[in-house]
């Protein structure tokens, strides 16, 4: 009956489209849809590969180098950005995230703290978790002398349904060590995601 077929498949082992686009067939015409309306036909099919296409995380490799001039200064980059979804309501979190970190004995590849973000953010949960979980697995891959992790961001639960808060944007922020304890180390990154 669906003969749409998704052009980008997310990786999800656990995952089956069929049953997923009759589940969304079936949410539809329980809302009182009428699928055999012309423009409703495929809807079920690209419902099930957008959700899952939203929720499934690319693999990736975290690529570290040694520390060999002893850089101790920050490292951060800025402005990533982070396409998550509410794990309450299955909408859309969009926004950036800063993310820095005092080098210890290894630094870690510029374009994997993009790809840690990304990694993280493509499954239901919160900005709260998602915050520290970049955060844990930074500390954990690098073993660094501090972590700092901040996230902008606009709910759409929040703003086009619900609250309707059309441009309130939440901020989350989640530091260890240096970052954390160290009052002008933590200013100075704080002052960075800030935009100075
Ligand atoms: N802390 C936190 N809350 C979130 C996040 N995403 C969505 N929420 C909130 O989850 C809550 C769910 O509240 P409920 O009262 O169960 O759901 P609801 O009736 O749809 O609530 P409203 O959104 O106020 O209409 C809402 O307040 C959402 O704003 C998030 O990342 N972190
Ligand atoms: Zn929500």
């Amino acid at each position: 009956m669906h003969n749409w077929r998704p052009r980008v498949v997310a990786e999800r082992p656990t995952a089956d489209l069929a049953a997923a686009t009759d589940a969304a067939a079936a949410l539809l015409t329980a809302l009182g849809l009428d699928l055999t309306d012309e423009g409703l036909v495929e809807t079920p099919g690209r419902m099930a590969a957008t959700l899952l296409e939203m929720t499934s995380s690319p693999p990736f490799e975290l690529t570290t180098f040694p520390n060999d001039e002893g850089y101790d200064e920050l490292v951060m980059v800025r402005d990533i950005p982070v396409r998550s979804v509410c794990e309450h309501h299955v909408l859309p979190f969009v926004g950036v995230a800063h993310v820095g970190y005092l080098p210890g004995e290894r630094i870690l590849g510029l374009s994997k703290f993009a790809r840690m973000v990304e990694f993280h953010a493509r499954r239901p949960q919160t900005q709260e978790r998602l915050t520290k979980r970049i955060a844990d697995h930074l500390a954990s891959a690098l073993h660094p002398r501090g972590v700092g992790v901040v996230i902008h961001a606009e709910h759409t639960c929040m703003s086009i349904r619900g609250a309707l808060a059309v441009g309130a944007r939440t901020t989350t922020s989640a530091l260890f060590g240096l970052l954390r304890d160290d009052p002008r180390t933590r200013s100075e990154f704080l002052a960075l995601t800030r935009g100075a």
